[in-house]
């Protein structure tokens, strides 16, 4: 990556405006930044941040992935997340299935455990590539620190702002407890160039999904990018999707599953998908970085009715049909296992079924289920 220079995002797409919240603000409890926090989770889901203080640390991160993607393919695959539901680990492209037609996905995810990130050396679920041990101390575990902050500053803000007693969030999220809490490294790589075959015959490759569209399964994700756009985000109540612009220096963070369902569906898990870049952008390897907080793996998962009177009113307001998404009668462990299994390609022997067996708590079922060429339809 370092010294690649990266054409810049067209302007000539949909782009989806995000709102900037500024960390700095947002710690200091300033008014202001905390509605336009409040604001942005409960209408679209999605918001940049700047001054989050985590740059230096991503960048460890995409050192990071760089190294450990580069390792040929049957020593990455020694560490494979595996096909069970387990996230920890490996997952090479085209294992993850993009659409109710079975489409396979483009891209590389290398996911480590906040549990063994923080228990390093000491191993909480598996071990990882050298090119990941290596950093633990100096990379990872910074990297993961400040994600935390981040994170669970956001978590205090929406718990004063559901009306919840002060913990009630961050316990179920406690940094001891085990969790599918984890960093991930995204590479995905770029499209080849156009042919010319002969005069005016052009061969050009499709575009594929790098990931299918989706909800995140947790509670917070916090975003960086390499300067290249290809995320792409479906607003809740409209069917068209969005480019989010990639900005120098903010992160991108998005509310997960879990708290659209501590929450009553208050706060918004929007959908969202990453395909190629736009434009010249598309012909060079993208990388994302991410860091997933989610709850404890035995934390029921449920609307938060007899906490909130927020939450309480929200869900009265629900028909019975939509209510019963709120109690899925899940942990969150048991919630995210079978979003990851549902999308592999080996447990999607079933076709169309299997793949709506991964299903969160999608606001567009039918954007979910169509692929990439089907996308403006989505009603
Ligand atoms: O790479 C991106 O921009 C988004 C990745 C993502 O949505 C995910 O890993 O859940
Ligand atoms: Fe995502």
């Amino acid at each position: 990556m370092p010294g690649v220079v990266l054409p810049s995002f067209p302007e000539n797409v949909l782009i989806q405006t995000l709102p900037v919240v500024d960390f700095d603000l947002l710690k200091n409890e300033d008014f202001e930044e905390t509605e336009k926090l409040w604001d942005a989770a409960t209408k679209l889901g999605f918001w940049y941040l700047k001054n989050h203080g985590a740059g230096d640390e991503a960048d460890g991160m995409f050192a990071m992935g760089e190294e450990t993607m580069d390792l040929p393919l049957e020593e990455k695959l020694k560490f494979s997340s595996g096909v069970t539901g387990g996230s920890f680990g490996y997952k090479a492209a085209g294992l993850n299935v993009t659409d109710d037609k079975g489409t396979p996905d483009t891209a590389e995810f290398l996911n480590v455990a906040k549990d063994d990130i923080l228990s390093y050396p000491t191993i909480t679920h598996r071990s990882y590539p050298d090119a990941v041990q290596r950093r633990m101390d100096d990379v990872l575990k910074p990297f993961v620190d400040k994600s935390l902050d981040v994170t669970c500053t956001v978590l205090r803000v929406f718990e004063k702002k559901l009306g919840l007693q002060e913990g009630s969030l961050l316990r179920r999220h406690a940094i001891g407890d085990p969790s599918g809490s984890e960093a991930r490294c995204i590479r995905n790589p770029g499209k080849t160039r156009p042919t010319i075959i002969s005069e005016g015959k052009v061969i050009e490759a499709p575009d594929k999904l790098a990931l299918g569209a989706h909800t995140d399964f947790g509670s917070l994700s916090f975003l960086h990018h390499n300067k290249l756009g290809g995320l792409q985000v479906l607003a809740p109540g409209t069917s068209t999707w969005h480019y989010v612009k990639p900005i120098q220096g903010h992160a991108i963070c998005n509310v997960g599953d879990a708290l659209t369902i501590f929450s009553g569906g208050i706060l918004r898990s929007a959908l969202h998908r990453v395909l190629p870049a736009p434009g010249e952008q598309a012909f060079f390897t993208r990388w994302s970085v991410v860091f997933f907080l989610r709850p404890g793996a035995d934390v029921m998962l449920h609307a938060l009715t007899e906490e909130s009177s927020f939450v309480a009113d929200a869900i009265a307001h629900l028909s019975e049909e939509d209510r019963k998404k709120f109690t899925p009668n899940q942990t969150a462990g048991e919630w995210h296992a079978r979003r990851v299994r549902g999308r592999k390609v080996a447990s999607n022997v079933n076709g169309t079924n299997s793949y709506r067996s991964s299903a969160g708590m999608e606001h567009n079922p039918i954007a979910f289920q169509q692929g990439i060429s089907e996308i403006e339809s989505a009603a």
